[in-house]
C-alpha cells in the first residue's frame, strides 16, 4: 500500500486550491494534500492533514501563527464557536497572548494521528484500514505535510510556530526546514533531539500495547481495541509528566477512598485496593483509552524517537545554523524531569543568536506548558506585541 518514489498509487484528482476560511472557528476541517514522499523513500498516498483555525487572515497573510500540540494532544486549542474547552484556552482566544482579534492561529494535527489527519486508523485507497500497514513516519514528514497544508491555506510564512513538548520539536524543526517561512519559533518543555532516556521510556510504551492479545499486530479496528495495552502507556507517560515532588504532595502514602493496599491488596473478592497514586494514574489511562487510537499512539511515540534536528545536517550548531534569521523564543519547567532544562540549555546555546533559557517555575512538572497560563503568557508578551 505505502509506494517507494517510482511507483505511485492512485488517487482523487486534488481538488483546485480553496481559498483560506474567511474566518476561524474553532471547528474541525481537513485539506488534501495529496501524496506525501516521506523521510524513508516512502510515499503515504492520498494524506489529508486536519485543523482548526480562529480568528481571520490578513489580506497579505502576514498574521498567521502555527501552534503544535504535543503527543496525544488535538487541534482543539482553544474554544472558538465549539462547545468544548481548547487545551490552550487560556492562552489562545480574544484578549488571550495570542490574541485571535489579531491573529489568525491555525492548530494541525499530526500525520499519523487520530483527530482528523491520515492516520493507522484512516481508511487506506483499498478501502480498509490502514492497521499494521501505516509506515512510521518521523517529526519532519509531519512538518512535511503540514506545509503543504499552510500552501493549500495561502499561508506562505508564519509570524510564529508555538508548541511545547513533541509540539516544541515540531516548531523547532519548522525553524530548521524553513526558516523563510518562519519570523519567531516558541519552543516549550523539548529538546533538540530525544534522549536515550526518552527513548527507553518510549520503549516501555509501544511494547505495552503491542504485547495486548487484542492489539494483534496492530489490526483490530474489527474487534476490541487494546485498552490495557493503551492504559498501561499512558501510566507510564503520565508518571513522566508529573514530578515526584507533586505526587508526594497530593498522593503521598494514601489509600484511594474506600480502599485498604495494605491490609487487603490481594485476596478473593477483594476487588481494587489501590493507593490513591494508583487510581489517579487509573483515572489518566482511562480518560485517554476512551479518546486515542493506539496505533496512532505507537506512530507517534515513533515519530518522537527519531526526533533529532541534526540528522542529516551536521552536528548541532550546523544544523541549527540554517534557521538563521528566526527568532527564537525557548522556555523550561523548573521540574520537569522528561524534557530536562538542561536540553532547553544546550539547545539555546547552539542557536545562531545568543537566546536565554526561560524558566517557568513550576513544582508539577512536564504538564506545566499546558497549565502555567500566566507564566507562558508573559514570555510571549515580546512576540505578541
Ligand atoms: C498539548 C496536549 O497534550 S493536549 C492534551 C492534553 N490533555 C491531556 O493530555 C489529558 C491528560 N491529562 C493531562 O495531561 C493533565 O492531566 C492535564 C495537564 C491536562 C491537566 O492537569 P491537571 O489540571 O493538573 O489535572 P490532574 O493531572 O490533576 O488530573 C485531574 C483528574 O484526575 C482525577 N483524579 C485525581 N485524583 C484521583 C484519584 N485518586 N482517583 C481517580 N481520579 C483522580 C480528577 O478527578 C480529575 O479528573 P478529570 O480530569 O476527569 O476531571
Ligand atoms: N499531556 C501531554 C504531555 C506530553 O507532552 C500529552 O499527553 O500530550
Amino acid at each position: 500500500m505505502v509506494t517507494s518514489d517510482l511507483e505511485t498509487a492512485a488517487v482523487p484528482e486534488l481538488p483546485a486550491r480553496q481559498p483560506a476560511v474567511a474566518r476561524g472557528d474553532g471547528l474541525l476541517r481537513d485539506r488534501q494534500i495529496g501524496n506525501l514522499g516521506l523521510e524513508s523513500g516512502l510515499e503515504l498516498p492520498g494524506v489529508r492533514i486536519a485543523y482548526e483555525s480562529w480568528g481571520r487572515l490578513n489580506p497579505d497573510a502576514s498574521n498567521a501563527v502555527l501552534i503544535q500540540h504535543a503527543l496525544t494532544g488535538s487541534t482543539h486549542v482553544a474554544r472558538g464557536d465549539s462547545d468544548e474547552a481548547g487545551w490552550w484556552d487560556g492562552l489562545v482566544g480574544p484578549g488571550q497572548a495570542i490574541d485571535t482579534e489579531r491573529y489568525f492561529v491555525v492548530a494541525a494535527n499530526l500525520l499519523g494521528g487520530c483527530y482528523g489527519s491520515t492516520g493507522p486508523s484512516s481508511i487506506a485507497p483499498d478501502g480498509a484500514p490502514w492497521g499494521s500497514r501505516f509506515p512510521f513516519v518521523t517529526l519532519r514528514d509531519s512538518v512535511r505535510a503540514e506545509a503543504r497544508l499552510a500552501d493549500e491555506l495561502g499561508i506562505g510564512h508564519w509570524h510564529a510556530v508555538v508548541g511545547g513538548s513533541m509540539g516544541g520539536a515540531r516548531a523547532l524543526e519548522w525553524a530548521v526546514s524553513y526558516p523563510e517561512r518562519v519570523r519567531h519559533a516558541v519552543v516549550l518543555a523539548s529538546c533538540a533531539a530525544s534522549t536515550a532516556e526518552q527513548i527507553a521510556l518510549a520503549q516501555a510504551q509501544v511494547l505495552a500495547i503491542e504485547q495486548d492479545p487484542d492489539f494483534r499486530g496492530g489490526d483490530y479496528y474489527d474487534g476490541p481495541i487494546p485498552a490495557a495495552g493503551l492504559g498501561l502507556a499512558r501510566r507510564i507517560a503520565h508518571i513522566s509528566y508529573r514530578s515526584e515532588a507533586e505526587l508526594g504532595q497530593r498522593f503521598g502514602r494514601s489509600a484511594q477512598p474506600g480502599e485498604a493496599p495494605v491490609s487487603s491488596r490481594r485476596g478473593p473478592g477483594r476487588g481494587a485496593q489501590r493507593y490513591q497514586v494508583e487510581g489517579y494514574l487509573d483515572h489518566q489511562a482511562a480518560k485517554l483509552v476512551q479518546r486515542f487510537d493506539a496505533n496512532s499512539y505507537i506512530v507517534l511515540t515513533e515519530a518522537l524517537m527519531s526526533h533529532d534536528v541534526r540528522r542529516g545536517r551536521g552536528d548541532l550548531h550546523s544544523a541549527l545554523a540554517r534557521a538563521a534569521g528566526v527568532g527564537f523564543t525557548v522556555a523550561a519547567v523548573s521540574s520537569d524531569r522528561l524534557y530536562l532544562p538542561a536540553q532547553s540549555e544546550e539547545l539555546a546555546a547552539a542557536l545562531p543568536e545568543p537566546t536565554p533559557v526561560h524558566r517557568i517555575a513550576s513544582d508539577v512538572g512536564h504538564d506545566a506548558f499546558l497549565l502555567e497560563i500566566a507564566q507562558i503568557s508573559a514570555l510571549l508578551g515580546e512576540i505578541f506585541t
